[in-house]
Order: C-alpha cells, then structure tokens, then sequence
C-alpha cells in the first residue's frame, strides 16, 4: 500500500474517532477529560484519544498510535490511560474496529446502585436497536466489574468474561465500556445502551 492510501486511511480513523468524540460530549457522556475513544484500521493500526483531553474539543492531533499492546508509537506521546482496556478487546476480537468508554450520569449511578456484578435491562422497546433482537421481552445483561486505578489490574479482571460478553460492561462508579464492528456500530450501540440507562435511572428515583 502506498504511503498516501496509509496516511488517508489514518485520517479517515481520526475523523471517526473525532466526530464521535464530539457527540459524546454533546450528549453529555464525557464530562470534562473524561471518556476514551479508539479505532482499529483494516491494516490492524490502533488509533486511540491521548490522555486528559477534552473530547469535546478533540482534533486529529489529539488520537495516536498505539500497539497492539498498547504503547505509544511515537515517544513523547501519552495514550489514554486506560488504553489496555481497549487493546485487550482488539486482541480478544478480531471482528472489533472500534472502542468507546463514558463515563455518563446514569452509567455511573446505576453502577453504584446496583450490588450484584451485573446490571440488567429489561422489557424495552428500545433493546431492538442491539443486532438480532426482534421484542422487547428480551434483555441485556452488561457485566459490573469493580473500579481500581490500576488499569493492567482491572483488565486481569475483565479477561475471564471477554467471551461472554457480547457488546460492553460496566465499572462501577466509573462508567461503561461498549465496542463494535466500527464506529458506527459502536456508537449506535452506546447510544442505544445510554437512552435504556437513562430509562432505568429515571424509574429508580421514580420509585423512591
Ligand atoms: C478525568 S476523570 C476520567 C479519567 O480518570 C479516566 O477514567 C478517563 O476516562 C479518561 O482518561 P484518559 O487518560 O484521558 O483516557
Ligand atoms: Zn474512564
């Protein structure tokens, strides 16, 4: 491949990875630095949001490169801190293009909230925008895992249910992880799983 199809398909993930950045802050999910964006391009690159910036503000300037293990290609450069929570999917999932984590209201109350090491929704329309789901009377079930700033530590935590989980999962107090074949897909999916958060959130302080 010649170096301009590389460095336009490195834009076009910048792109993605930007526009996404930036209706996650519209919506309210990346308060401040909060939230972390990546992409995976078809030549097996990994495009990821450098740590502590705004992304409602993000640029291409703000995504490097990283490693399939997650370090920096450049030097001087600083990956989001939680880059190995993203590249631990990549290496699990083959079929994975992009990673979206938030860090919105009801994603980090409802993670309090709940005790148990699972949040389920359940009942809603909406629950049809997840691929192969045709009713409501179906449900999604978003694995909680306990937050700990020791992000190699959280990701050892995470592995043993990489296969079962099907779209995302939760950190408790923290917020939510969701991924998918590309950024379309990953941010249709957080959109969805947001709006049912949002739902669940509201009936809680409904029946308080
Ligand atoms: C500034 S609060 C959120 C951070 O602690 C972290 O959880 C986060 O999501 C952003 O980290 P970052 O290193 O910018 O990708
Ligand atoms: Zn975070």
């Amino acid at each position: 491949m010649y170096k301009t199809e590389l460095d336009a398909a490195w834009s076009d993930a910048c792109h993605h990875i930007v526009r996404a950045g930036h209706r996650m802050d519209q919506r309210g999910w990346v308060p401040a630095t909060a939230g972390n964006l990546s992409c995976r391009l078809k030549d097996g690159r990994i495009a990821i949001t450098r740590s502590g910036g705004h992304k409602g503000f993000l640029t291409e300037r703000d995504v490097i490169e990283v490693t399939p293990s997650g370090e920096p290609l450049v030097s001087g450069t600083k990956a989001s801190a939680e880059t190995l929570l993203h590249t631990q999917l990549y290496a699990h999932d083959a079929s994975i293009g992009a990673v979206l984590h938030g860090h919105s209201v009801a994603a980090t109350v409802l993670s309090m909230e709940e005790k148990s090491n699972a949040l389920t929704l359940e009942g809603y329309e909406v629950l049809k925008v997840f691929e192969g789901q045709t009713t409501h009377e179906t449900s999604l079930t978003l694995p909680l895992f306990e937050n700990d700033q020791d992000i190699a530590r959280l990701a050892t935590k995470v592995a043993p249910h990489l296969e079962s989980m099907t779209m995302g999962y939760l950190i408790r107090g923290h917020g939510v992880y969701v991924w998918g074949k590309d950024m379309f897909t990953a941010l249709a999916r957080l959109e969805g799983l947001e709006f049912l958060l949002a739902c669940q959130l509201a009936s809680l302080q409904k029946a308080r």
